[in-house]
């Protein structure tokens, strides 16, 4: 048994030490609190991620901020963690859980641009824009708008924290910089948001704006007691979305967009909607698709959709695209 120190100490939930990371953390500290009486404390671990200089791409992608994570829950270090469910390997590893995924934030992504700028208004008025981005999913899906537009933008490959990256609009090294709309809005800046990209031209990735909990299977009690955390549409949503990107055998760095929602905006809860994109970084081909079908009822229906979309994804030509991705 993983069991908890001792029935009713301080649970240990491990956190990175990002701003982001601590935010989510200490959001999700306060609702298992909320939710089991059990004080919660964070435990700060470092992650390859964290130290490293290389390009995410080139050091395993978004996953090696989670392995550090998934080691000490293994461990028994820490009784759970908290991760952003975007950045989670779509294979779920042996002896953990994941105990619940609370409801979604905000899915899009966002722009920062100089003067308050909208996309649009930055592409057709900018010449050649300079917008920052790391994600290859991002930067094919801005370049085939702003084709679409009848203009052209250049994305130069940018990482660090959100304050490093807002830094080179502010310093005027760029002319807008892409986030998650969640992440800012988790760490207070949602205002410095110009404009908010809608899933019909950019489409977020799998996951986006979900956080996850994890903690070890062989903890089944405290699984149990974390469950009350989990929203069953949100859960159904991001399945969906990440076995798309599975089938797809997209590694995380491949240019991916997937999105599940209701919709008529949720008026009804009887269709799921799920939106899927791939294509090159550079924009000249994307395949978006959708699929629509009744709301699934377990993770295993849910999946069922994602891969549906990926088999109709691959047959309109995604199978090609794939081999241009960068590992
Ligand atoms: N790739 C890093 C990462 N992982 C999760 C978020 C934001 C929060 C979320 O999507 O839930 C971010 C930053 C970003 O993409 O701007």
């Amino acid at each position: 048994m993983n069991a908890t120190p001792c029935a009713g100490g301080p649970l240990r939930l491990g956190t990175r030490r990002s701003a982001l990371a601590l935010a989510q953390s200490g959001t999700v500290a306060e609702l298992v609190t909320a939710a089991t009486g059990r004080p919660v404390e964070l435990v700060e671990i470092t992650t390859y991620g964290d130290v490293s200089r290389e390009s995410l791409a080139s050091i395993g992608g978004a996953g090696v901020f989670v392995s550090a994570l998934r080691d000490a829950l293994l461990a028994g270090e820490i009784d759970l963690a908290v991760h952003s469910l975007k950045d989670l390997p779509t294979a779920q590893p042996e002896g953990l859980t994941l105990a619940a995924v609370p409801p979604r934030a905000d899915p899009r992504d966002a722009l920062v641009a100089r003067g308050g700028l909208t996309f649009e208004r930055l592409a057709v008025t900018a010449g050649r824009a300079r917008v920052g981005t790391g994600s290859a999913r991002r930067a094919g899906q801005l370049h085939a708008w702003a084709r679409a537009l009848g203009c052209e933008i250049e994305t130069v490959p940018i990482r660090g924290n959100v304050d490093t990256r807002i830094g080179y609009v502010r310093d005027g090294e760029l002319d807008a910089v892409v986030l998650a709309a969640a992440g800012l809005h988790r760490l207070g800046r949602g205002e410095e948001i110009t404009d908010l990209l809608a899933p019909d031209v950019v489409l977020p990735a799998p996951g986006q704006g979900a956080l996850a909990v994890e903690c070890a299977s062989s903890d089944a009690a405290l699984a149990a007691g974390l469950a009350v955390l989990d929203d069953p549409l949100t859960r159904v949503a991001v399945t969906a979305e990440r076995s798309l990107l599975a089938a797809l055998e997209a590694g995380c760095s491949a240019p991916v967009g997937a999105y599940a929602d209701l919709p008529d905006g949720g008026r009804t809860v009887t269709e799921m909607r799920l939106r899927g994109a791939v294509g090159t970084p550079d924009g000249s081909a994307l395949v978006q698709l959708s699929i629509t079908g009744p709301v699934p009822a377990s993770d295993g229906e849910a999946a069922a959709l994602g891969r549906a979309l990926a088999d109709e994804m691959l047959a309109k030509g995604a199978a090609g695209l794939m081999g241009e991705r960068e590992h």
